[in-house]
């Protein structure tokens, strides 16, 4: 039998996910607590077939360019704003990413923190741990319905349209804005709209768009004042669409009402940040695709995509199929 393909894992990643890889690959991982240099990575990648990446990990030509074996670069996430896949492109190396088998899963989430905002049930259940069980009706956080109050999708691909399925089942009107509007059965009774349009009529606004050039702090001041002053603001995409400074000054000054994040800027997001002190934010880290089931799908995803690169096969999921694979 020949030399199996050599896969580097710059990091922790799921055992299962890796001993299913091991049956096709040799895998050299990096298993110390400390983020692996670049510099090392680099030299790791010399004799490299393939790369598992584990976030945070900037990607670029310059990462792979002294590493002529590479066949294939997979991780474990759909978004990969980390990675230049056209420097990749150019290096003839397919990069691989993980659509679709967490849609659900990031749209349960979303909606978790659409509902849980919508009621403060974080505020109301700090009168119970704190002993102040207030008397009602007047003592407790008086929440928001979702029935009858409209929803604006930011971005309206995958986890888009699981997210305006769940608002139609609570009796939202759901409208979407995206690059282009989408003509097709998943949006029944979704509405596109322009920016300003879905801004200016929506109760609650969502955004689900990557993080790009174009995307990046989409979320100015401007964006939060055309928002009803009245309305909660929801970003499962990435943090760095939002201007962070500038949701402080909308929720401080009164031009929105919540936020609700699962992705800030930075990640880690700090525990003294001035976000924490306007008391009207709910924050939790990154945790969209984390459930058991579905970290094991991306990360089976993720194997499989690196299996087929290093035979030099179409990727299961490639962001980059104009690639030419190298000889
Ligand atoms: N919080 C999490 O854990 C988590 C999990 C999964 C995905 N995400 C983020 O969500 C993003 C979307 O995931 P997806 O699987 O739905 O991707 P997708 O590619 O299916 O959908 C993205 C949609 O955004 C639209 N879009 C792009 N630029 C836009 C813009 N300027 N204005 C409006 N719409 C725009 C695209 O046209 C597309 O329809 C990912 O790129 C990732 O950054 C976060
Ligand atoms: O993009 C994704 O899939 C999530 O943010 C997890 O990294």
């Amino acid at each position: 039998m020949g030399k199996k393909p050599v896969v580097v894992v710059n990091g922790k990643a799921r055992e299962d996910a890796l001993a299913y890889l091991a049956e096709h690959v040799e895998i050299r991982q990096w298993t110390e607590a400390t983020k692996m240099p670049r510099e090392t990575l680099k030299e790791w990648l010399r004799e490299a077939d393939g790369l598992w990446s584990v976030r945070p990990l900037d990607i670029d030509g310059d990462l792979v360019k002294d590493a002529p074996n590479l066949k294939v670069v997979a991780q474990p996430s759909v978004g990969y704003d980390n990675v230049k896949v056209d420097e990749l492109t150019a290096a003839g190396i397919p990069f691989g990413n993980t659509p679709g088998v967490l849609n659900e899963t990031v749209a349960e989430l979303a909606f978790t923190l659409i509902a849980s905002a919508s009621r403060r049930i974080y505020e109301n259940m700090n009168f119970v741990t704190d002993g102040q069980w207030p008397k009602q009706p007047t003592g407790c956080v008086v929440g928001k319905d979702l029935s009858r109050r409209t929803l604006g999708i930011i971005g309206m691909g995958g986890i888009g349209v699981s997210i305006s399925r769940r608002a139609r089942a609570f009796g939202m009107t759901v409208l979407y804005n995206n690059r282009h509007p989408r003509n097709d059965d998943n949006l029944y009774m979704t509405t596109y709209k322009s920016l300003d349009e879905l801004l200016a009529l929506s109760d609650v606004v969502c955004v689900m768009a990557p993080l790009t050039d174009e995307t990046y702090h989409m979320c100015d001041a401007e964006f939060f004042k055309e928002m009803k002053s009245d309305a909660l603001f929801v970003n499962v995409g990435r943090g760095k669409i939002v201007d962070t400074d500038a949701l402080v000054d909308a929720l401080n000054n009164g031009e929105i009402d919540y936020a609700a994040l699962d992705v800030t800027d930075p990640e880690p997001f700090p525990a003294d940040h001035p976000l924490l002190k306007t008391g009207k934010a709910l924050i939790v880290p990154h945790i969209g695709s984390y459930t058991d089931r579905t970290r094991y799908e991306m990360c089976i995803l993720t194997a499989d995509n690196i299996i087929a690169g290093v035979n030099q096969k179409p990727l299961p999921a490639c962001v980059n199929e104009e690639v030419n694979y190298k000889e």
